[in-house]
């Protein structure tokens, strides 16, 4: 993303003039379904808080209250309407402004920090990959919605796919919920997911950190932290 004209990070974003006296850095979780993305941003937030940081926990679509009204119609598997692809494109960047100028820009701005499960990464792999919208055209709305802001970091949580179903399934069991729109795709979406997520960290390896998801929980945790600690001794550089 990084390597993208007029694409920059937050760190760049606030030399480029935008929000100059903020420190916060901006984390996101990506993977496919059932990675362990919930699991590991409380082992992150965790991580921060220990180092004394103001941390916001967030996720998408949602983390506003119209933005998890948004999520709602997004993986509602209501079957009598079937949802759009461009729609579907369109509702995910509506909860993401409404996101972004309610929780994630003010947070940046007082200096706290954000790890957000899922951000527009998801969009890329879900929305370009799954459904096999146009990259360009996600491209112009993550422009036009984010304005230069990309996260600092993100840990791209990867295992096979067919694993992944077998977490998520137990989890489900566990629960009683039952799946929702995305969760209820092919086999072949969700390795359309994984393909274009591992594309994406391939273009951009300084922002994407690969963590093999398949692990035991703690060489999981192991690994972001490892990721956290690097990253965190180059930034205060
Ligand atoms: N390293 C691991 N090894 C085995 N099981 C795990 C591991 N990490 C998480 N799990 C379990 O796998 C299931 C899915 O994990 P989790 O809910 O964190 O995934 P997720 O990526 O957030 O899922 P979703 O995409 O649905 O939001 C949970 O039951 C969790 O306890
Ligand atoms: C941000 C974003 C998310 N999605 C999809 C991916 C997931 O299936 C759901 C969110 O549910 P989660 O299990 O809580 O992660 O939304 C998407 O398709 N596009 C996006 O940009």
């Amino acid at each position: 993303m990084g390597k993208r004209t007029g694409q920059v990070s937050a760190q760049s974003a606030r030399s480029a003039g935008d929000s100059p006296e903020r420190r916060g850095r901006f984390i996101t979780l990506e993977g496919g379904e059932g990675v362990g993305k919930s699991t590991n941003l409380a082992r992150v937030v965790g991580w921060l808080e220990a180092r004394g940081l103001e941390v916001v926990q967030t996720r998408e679509p949602g983390g506003t209250p119209r933005a998890e009204a948004i999520r709602r119609l997004l993986l509602d598997p209501e079957e009598r309407e079937p949802l759009d692809e461009d729609a579907e494109l369109l509702l995910v960047f509506a909860a993401r402004a409404q996101h972004l100028a309610r929780v994630i820009r003010p947070a940046l701005a007082r200096g706290a920090w954000v790890v957000c499960d899922r951000f527009t990464d998801a969009t890329f792999a879900y929305q370009g990959g799954g459904r096999g919208l146009d990259p360009a055209r996600i491209a112009e709305l993550e422009a036009f919605v984010q304005r230069g802001l990309t996260p600092d970091l993100t840990l791209l949580l990867d295992m096979p796919m067919a694993e992944a179903q077998c977490r998520l399934e137990g989890r489900l069991a566990g629960s009683g919920e039952r799946r929702d729109r995305f969760e209820q795709e092919r086999g072949d979406f969700f390795e359309a997911v994984r393909q274009a997520y591992l594309a994406r960290a391939a273009k951009a390896p300084e922002r994407i950190a690969l963590i093999d998801a398949a692990r035991s929980p703690e060489a999981v945790g192991r690994q972001i932290e490892e990721v956290l600690a690097r990253r965190m001794a180059a930034w205060q550089r």
